[in-house]
């Protein structure tokens, strides 16, 4: 496995802790736009764009979800970085586990948002990463933006579902394909017991996709971990619940 350079930009105090976010699929760093501005007034904040996403590399796919670590991990390395906080949303949440597991003198506290550790069916995974590469992601774009809103809420931000459906439609096709390999082969319930970072997990109760009981298994496998349900909140939790879903981070952050 052969870690990339990933695209990322930096945001807060040169001398705060450092809190590294990562997205959804189909998303760029932006999608922690909501965010940023409270999180970097108290953390040095490094958001990145996952492989064959945004302006980071696309390798050829599929990848596993320990290229993901290793991007990060190599990330980190990069800016000189020994220990971080890491926050990640859905596949970013992926991440964020196994970084826990294999990487935990790298990882200081562990924000899984929106996030699962086995989401089948397989076979869903495998015909998504056919389809983009035959019709490119814009074939799914509106069908993947509908579970990460309420309908009540994009019915409301019409705007703001347009530009997340464009978001998704612009990802390279190869890139969105890879990292639906790594969700189809991926299984990382057996290494939950051993991630001893302090975890918060969220869940959007309203979530299709990674619904809070996905949540609920994750925060009791891992050792004293807790779990906060957001009302009113599909996928995207921390887009739909932003000032919730910031406030809740701060808050095991500086715990
Ligand atoms: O794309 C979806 O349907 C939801 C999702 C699963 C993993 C991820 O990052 O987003």
């Amino acid at each position: 496995m052969n870690a990339v350079d990933v695209h990322y930009i930096v945001e807060g105090p040169a001398e705060a802790p450092v809190l590294v976010l990562g997205g959804s699929l189909g998303s760029t760093l932006r999608i922690w736009d909501a965010q940023a501005a409270r999180l970097s007034s108290r953390f040095r904040v490094v958001r990145f764009d996952t492989r064959g996403h945004g302006e980071s590399p696309v390798p050829p796919g599929p990848y596993t979800i320990a290229d993901l670590g290793h991007d990060v991990i190599a990330l980190l390395d990069r800016l000189g970085v020994s220990k971080a906080h890491f926050c990640g949303v859905s596949l970013g949440g992926m991440t964020g586990m196994w970084l826990g597991a294999y990487a935990p003198d790298r990882i200081d506290r562990l924000v899984l948002c929106c996030t699962s550790a086995r989401l089948g069916p397989p076979e869903m995974w495998a015909e998504r990463a056919r389809t983009v590469r035959e019709q490119g992601v814009a074939a799914l774009a509106d069908t993947v933006v509908a579970r990460w809103l309420t309908p009540e809420y994009a019915a409301r931000n019409p705007g703001l579902a347009r530009d997340l459906r464009d978001m998704i439609a612009a990802t390279p096709a190869e890139g969105y394909a890879g990292c639906c390999g790594v969700i189809e082969h991926m299984d990382l319930t057996g290494i939950l017991p051993t991630v001893r970072a302090a975890t918060l997990v969220i869940a959007g109760a309203d979530d299709p996709a990674t619904p809070p009981t996905h949540g609920a298994s994750i925060a009791a496998a891992i050792p004293g971990a807790r779990m906060a349900i957001v009302p009113h909140a599909a996928h995207l939790a921390n887009v739909e619940q932003a000032d919730t879903v910031t406030a809740l981070i701060m808050e095991h952050l500086d715990g």
